[in-house]
C-alpha cells in the first residue's frame, strides 16, 4: 500500500472528492471509524470526539452519527465553525443521532473518564507548530488520560515528515482515511500513532501521479502473504530453497548458527554453511540439519573456490555475519560476492568490505542490511539522523543501485524504484544476533526466487511479525533464537478485511 506525504493525499482525496463527492467520502470514514470505537473504549463513559473546523473535525461527526454500539456519545466543536459541506453533512446526522454537541474549548476534566476520544483536531493539512487553539485541544486531550483514537493523524505530529509538536496526542491507534501518511509510520511520531489501521475509501494511487513526492511503500498483511512463496508438492529439497550462509568465524560462530537458523526456519530446504575451520566445532554442535563445509581463511583464494564452488548446489548467498574484519575475510567476501552470478544478502562484516567497492556491485542482485553505525560507513556520508534516514537511504540508493534495507524501528528498504517502510517490528528484537536471523531469512527468500527487494521487505516485514510473536510467547528476555524460532507462527495471516486494514499493532 501506498504511504503519503500530505501533498500526494491532497491529490488523491481531490480526485476521489470530484469522481465520489466528498460528502460520501466523508460517510465511508465515518463509518469505518465507528467499526474501531468498541475495539479501543474502555469502562462505561461516553465516546468524546473533539473537532476541529476543517474536515479532520468532520470525519469525528461522521463516526459518533455512524457509531451504533449504544454508548452515550458528545462531541466537542465550534458551533461557529463554517467548514465544508462534508463536515456540515456529518454535524447534521450527528445531531439526528442523538450526539450531543457542546461547544469548544475543552478542558481535561470534560475528558476524563471517556471510554474513548476521537482526535479530530487536524488531519492531513495539520502544520507545525499549531495553532493556539488547536494546541490547547490537544493539551486537554493529553492531560486527560483517556485513551484516543486518532483520526488520520495524531493532532500534534507532521503528515509527512514524522516531527512533533510540544503538544501532541499520543493515540492507542490511529486510523488513517485512504491511505496512510507517512509521517505516522516515521520517528519521532510514530510513538503517537499506536495501532494503525487503514480505510482506503476507495481512493486510488494513480491520482497522486502529478504529485513529485518519490514514492513510499507500506507493505500489509495481504501483499506480505502473497509475497511468501508457496513449497509445490513436487519440490525437493534443493528446489525449496538452498541459501549458502558464508558466516561465522572462530571468534564469533554463532552468528552463523543464528543466520543459519534463521534461512532454516524461513522454509530453505538444504541450508549450506561454509565457515573457517576454526568455527567447524561449535557449528557442527548446534546445526543438525544443516551442512557445514569449511575453508582455510589463511588462504583467502582456496577459500574463495571452495565457496564458488558451493554455489552449483545453491541459489543465493548470505555473507558476513560473524566473519570479522580482518584483510583475508575482505579478500573472501569480495571474492565471493564479485565472483558469483547468485543472488546476495550481505550483512554485518561484509559490509565492511565491500564498502570500498561499491561502484563493482552497482545493479546487482545484491541487499546490503546495515544498521545505522553500518550505513554511516557503507554510505561514506556519516552518521544518520533519525529524521534523515528517508533521504539518506534515497540518496544512497540512487547513487549506487544497491538494495538497502536500513534496519532500525522502522526499518527503511530502499530500491531504485521506491522506498519501503517496515511497520511490523518490537523493541524486542534489539538483542544481539536477530540481525542475523533476518539475513538467514532474506537468503531463503532470495534462493525461493523473490527479487532482491521483495525478498528484503518481506523479510522485514516478517521478522518483525516473529520478535512480536517471540515477545507474545516470552513476555521478556527475548533471544535471537526465539525469533527464528517464531518465524513459522509469523508466517500466518489471518483473513484481511479490505475495507479496514490492520497495518500494524501497537507495540
Ligand atoms: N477531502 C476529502 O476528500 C476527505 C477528507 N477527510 C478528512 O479531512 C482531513 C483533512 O481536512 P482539512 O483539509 O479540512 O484539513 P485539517 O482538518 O487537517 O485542518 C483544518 C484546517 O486547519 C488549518 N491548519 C492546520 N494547521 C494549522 C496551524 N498550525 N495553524 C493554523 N491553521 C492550521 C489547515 O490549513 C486547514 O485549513 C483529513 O485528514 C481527513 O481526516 C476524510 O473525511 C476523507 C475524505
Ligand atoms: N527498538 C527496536 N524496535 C524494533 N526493531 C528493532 C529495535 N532495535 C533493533 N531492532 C531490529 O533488530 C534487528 C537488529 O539487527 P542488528 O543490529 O544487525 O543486530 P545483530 O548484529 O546483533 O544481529 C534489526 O532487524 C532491527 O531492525
Ligand atoms: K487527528
Amino acid at each position: 500500500m501506498r504511504a503519503v506525504t500530505a501533498a500526494q493525499m491532497r491529490a488523491i482525496d481531490a480526485a476521489a472528492a470530484a469522481r465520489d463527492g466528498e460528502v460520501a467520502l466523508m460517510r465511508a470514514a465515518g463509518a469505518a471509524i465507528a467499526r474501531l470505537i468498541d475495539r479501543y473504549a474502555h469502562g462505561d463513559g461516553p465516546i468524546v470526539g473533539v473537532a476541529g473546523n476543517g474536515n479532520n473535525g468532520g470525519d469525528a461527526y461522521a463516526a459518533l452519527a455512524a457509531y451504533a454500539g449504544g454508548r452515550r456519545r458528545i462531541v466537542y466543536g465550534d458551533p461557529a465553525a463554517e467548514g465544508s459541506r462534508a463536515r456540515h453533512d456529518a454535524r447534521w446526522r450527528a445531531r439526528i443521532a442523538g450526539v450531543e454537541e457542546r461547544p469548544l474549548p475543552v478542558d481535561a476534566n470534560a475528558l476524563r473518564g471517556a471510554a474513548l476520544v476521537l482526535d479530530g483536531v487536524l488531519g492531513v493539512n495539520a502544520r507545525l507548530p499549531l495553532d493556539a487553539r488547536s494546541a490547547a485541544a490537544v493539551a486537554a486531550i493529553a492531560a486527560s488520560g483517556a485513551a484516543v483514537l486518532a483520526l488520520d493523524i495524531p493532532t500534534g505530529t507532521e503528515p509527512t515528515t514524522g516531527a512533533v509538536d510540544a503538544h501532541v496526542v499520543r493515540a492507542v491507534a490511529t486510523i488513517a482515511l485512504g491511505r496512510p501518511k507517512l509521517g505516522t509510520l516515521l520517528d519521532p511520531a510514530r510513538d503517537c500513532t499506536g495501532a494503525l489501521w487503514c480505510a482506503p475509501i476507495g481512493m486510488r494511487d494513480a491520482d497522486a501521479a502529478g504529485v513529485d513526492d518519490p514514492p513510499a511503500e507500506v507493505l500489509d498483511p495481504a501483499a506480505f502473504a502473497a509475497l511468501l512463496p508457496v513449497r509445490a508438492d513436487e519440490s525437493d529439497k534443493r528446489s525449496s530453497g538452498a541459501p549458502l550462509i558464508v558466516a561465522g568465524s572462530t571468534q564469533f560462530p554463532g552468528a552463523a548458527v543464528l543466520c543459519a537458523w534463521g534461512a532454516a526456519r524461513a522454509g530453505a530446504g538444504y541450508v549450506t554453511v561454509a565457515a573457517p575451520e576454526g568455527a567447524a566445532a561449535a557449528l557442527r554442535a548446534h546445526l543438525v540439519e544443516q551442512v557445514v563445509v569449511t575453508y582455510d581463511e589463511r588462504d583467502p583464494a582456496a577459500a574463495v573456490q571452495t565457496i564458488l564452488d558451493l554455489t552449483n548446489r545453491c541459489s543465493a548467498i548470505a555473507i558476513g555475519p560473524g566473519l570479522g574484519l580482518s584483510d583475508d575475510s575482505a579478500a573472501i567476501v569480495n571474492g565471493v560476492v564479485g565472483g558469483t552470478t547468485l543472488p546476495v544478502v550481505a550483512d554485518a562484516s561484509a559490509l565492511y568490505h565491500l564498502a570500498k567497492r561499491l561502484d563493482a556491485y552497482r545493479d546487482a542482485p545484491l541487499v546490503i542490511t546495515p544498521h545505522a553505525g553500518e550505513f554511516a560507513r557503507i554510505s561514506g556520508k556519516g552518521t544518520v539522523a533519525p529524521d534523515e534516514r528517508l533521504a539518506r537511504v534515497r540518496e544512497f540508493v540512487d547513487r549506487t543501485g544497491i538494495v538497502t534495507l536500513l534496519k532500525g524501528r522502522t526499518t527503511l528498504i530502499a530500491s531504485r524504484d521506491a522506498t519501503h517502510l517496515n511497520p511490523t517490528g518490537t523493541n524486542a528484537l534489539a538483542t544481539a544476533g536477530t540481525g542475523d536471523v533476518l539475513t538467514g531469512a532474506i537468503a531463503t527468500l532470495l534462493a525461493q526466487g523473490l527479487a532482491p527487494v521483495d525478498a528484503a521487505r518481506a523479510g522485514a516485514y516478517w521478522h518483525g511479525r516473529a520478535g512480536s510473536v517471540a515477545l507474545a510467547h516470552r513476555h521478556r528476555g527475548v533471544v535471537a533464537r526465539d525469533v527464528a524460532e517464531a518465524l513459522g507462527e509469523a508466517s500466518l495471516v489471518a483473513p484481511q478485511d479490505p475495507e479496514l486494514i490492520r497495518l500494524f499493532s501497537s507495540r
